[in-house]
């Protein structure tokens, strides 16, 4: 109940309905008493004295009953439908916002396929809860108590008798519900297996196929294939033993009912009429016992959903504004950058970067070399604030940036990553992502500066070619290269290229390479590179191994000394070199 209460508040504006649905349907439950009271009086009142003029009138009286009920149950439709529409609605934004919102240390750990899952599945089981099956579970109780009721006024005796096999029905159906409840937990689990094959196939297809592990996946897939199948078979055995259970129990207790009942009406302490009213009564109190496990079970998964959709929305972000956070004001923002004994490690692993200090003059280039894993791509994540420094300063024009609004700090940073995203859209508009009323001259601009505008217009729809999910259909380098258009249309005060052009050939990356020379000026820019030839013309180049700096300086001082930039500069020049030393022979 905890997690219904929590769920309230995306619900409470519709909380009329849910109290409309569950009168309608307990108002149904209740019309539904009269029809045998009705069967009572045809029997007793018409057919057994003879008086078969007061026929028409009863079966119109059962007619309208059922009509008035249909409505009624109609009505718990519409209202639960409307509520759990309402709901999942509301719910389903909330979660897109918090996603939205939730920091890059959530997005570490987080795994597609269980948030998909969660955004979906989940979140299909609450509606339908709150919808219907909150209603039905609470309806299970009111047929049960009217049942009885109604039962009792006919004849107590009768009805205790009957009642004997209930406890043994309530029993199997709980019996049932625990043994069903995990084996729809491992289905879902073998479910979830199997869509997450699937997905990482479809992602990973290139792998796959270059690999020819084609007939490797296939096997992988049937197993798990192979476990779905098995858990599904088990849990319709289960559900093909309960049914014949049940019906046996609810035999024995319309037996019951019939033996006694019989003899009760042979003795004349009971109208035919009441014993054919009582006989269909019975139905209120089976009917329920069979679904018990059903509504129940119902409930479990609805509450293990509805925990997993709050622990999405109940996430904590540890990259949050300051009350006062200032905003930064693009005309004035300068772009000087400052790192003090920057420390920063992920989660509790080693740090990643240590005691990192730089300051970056306005407009001044900047450049990172290191091996895999050095830390170069941190700096920029912390400079971004994806993540808050474990100690240290980074300042931007002098400020904190912790004391600036998140979304305004990242509004001066245009990134171009090593691996570019690219949205299911247009060129156009995956250039001009995230920047509005951008017309479709400055959108040429910058892709003629990103040296793009020639592929885009060979393409069939030009600037409107949709582009497949994650730019599919393009090679790499055309793809860094409307990264680079869409950094540079933002317009930023401060630049990073984050291995920037390591995907086009080393034409192209000197032709961009002259356009950034443009686009750099006046911009505080970040390089991160692994070619040499990215980054010669740094003011300053820092060279990183396991997160510590260890050289700095200009590319001209740095391949005078002895250290690792030289020995990345002779292996990346070793032609230009060698020609160099013939000529120096000759
Ligand atoms: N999101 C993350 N969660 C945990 N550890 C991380 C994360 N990102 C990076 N690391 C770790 O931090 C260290 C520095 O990584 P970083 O990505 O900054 O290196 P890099 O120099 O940019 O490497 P590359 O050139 O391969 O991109 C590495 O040991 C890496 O394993």
């Amino acid at each position: 109940m905890e997690v219904l209460r929590q769920l309230r508040r995306y619900y409470q504006e519709r909380m009329s309905y849910l109290v409309l649905s569950i009168l309608c349907l307990a108002a149904a439950t209740a019309v539904g008493l009269i029809t045998p009271n009705l069967l009572r009086i045809l029997i007793d009142d018409a057919i057994v004295p003879g008086d078969f003029e007061r026929v028409p009138m009863l079966a119109i009286t059962v007619l309208i009953v059922v009509i008035f009920k249909g409505l009624l149950q109609f009505a718990h439709g519409f209202f639960g439908g409307r509520l759990g529409n309402f709901l999942a609605y509301k719910l389903r934004n909330a979660c897109y916002e918090k996603l939205q919102f939730l920091s890059f240390r959530y997005y570490d750990k987080a795994k597609t396929g269980d948030l998909m899952s969660r955004l979906t599945g989940d979140l299909e089981a609450i509606r339908n809860f709150i919808g219907f099956g909150f209603a039905q579970l609470l309806n299970v109780f009111f047929m049960v108590l009217f049942g009885c009721i109604a039962m009792f006024s006919i004849n107590w005796q009768l009805t205790l008798v009957t009642l004997i096999s209930m406890p043994f029905l309530a029993a199997v159906a709980l019996r049932f519900e625990s043994k069903v409840h995990p084996a729809f937990q491992e289905m879902r689990l073998a479910l979830s297996s199997l869509t997450t094959a699937v997905q990482e196939n479809i992602t990973g297809v290139r792998t796959v196929k270059s690999f020819a592990r084609e007939d490797f996946e296939v096997d992988k897939f049937s197993d798990r294939n192979e476990r779905y199948k098995v858990n599904q078979i088990f849990a319709s055995s289960l559900w093909s033993k309960f049914f014949p259970v049940m019906e046996l129990l609810a035999s024995v207790s319309v037996a019951i009912l019939l033996g006694v009942g019989g003899s009760l009406v042979i003795h004349g302490k009971m109208s035919i009429g009441e014993l054919v009213a009582f006989f269909s009564l019975i139905w209120y109190i089976i009917g329920p016992m069979w679904g018990l496990g059903f509504h129940i079970n119902n409930y479990t998964q609805s509450k293990a959903s509805g925990e997993r959709v709050l622990e999405v929305l109940n996430q904590p972000i540890d990259v949050v504004d300051k009350e006062d956070a200032l905003e930064l004001d693009s005309y004035k923002v300068k772009g000087h950058v400052t790192f003090e004994h920057v420390t920063f490690a992920y989660g509790n692993k080693m740090p990643a970067v240590v005691d990192i200090n730089f300051d970056a003059k306005p407009g001044s280039v900047i450049g990172f070399l290191g091996g895999t894993g050095s830390g170069k791509s941190t700096i920029i994540q912390l400079m971004m604030r994806a993540y808050d420094v474990n100690s240290g300063t980074i300042k931007l024009d002098g400020i904190d940036i912790r004391d600036y609004a998140v979304q305004s700090l990242r509004s001066q940073i245009a990134t171009v990553f090593q691996e570019t995203f690219l949205f299911s859209s247009s060129i156009r508009n995956n250039i001009a992502y995230g920047i509005n009323n951008v017309t479709m001259e400055e959108v040429i601009r910058v892709a003629k500066l990103a040296k793009a505008h020639d592929f885009i217009m060979e393409m069939p729809d030009g600037y409107d070619t949709v582009v497949g999910e994650r730019g599919m259909g393009l090679s790499g380098g055309q793809k860094q290269r409307i990264a680079i258009a869409r950094a540079l249309l933002k317009n930023p005060r401060i630049l990073v290229l984050d291995d920037a052009t390591s995907a086009v050939d080393m034409e192209t990356e000197h032709e961009i390479q002259a356009g950034f020379q443009e686009v750099m000026k006046g911009r505080t820019t970040f390089i991160i590179a692994h070619r040499i030839s990215s980054l010669r013309h740094a003011d300053e180049i820092m060279v990183l191994d396991q997160g510590r700096v260890v050289q700095r300086g200009k590319h001209s001082e740095l391949i005078q000394v002895p250290g690792a930039y030289q020995d990345v500069y002779r292996i990346q020049y070793a032609d230009y070199l060698a020609k160099v030393n013939a000529g120096e022979r000759e």
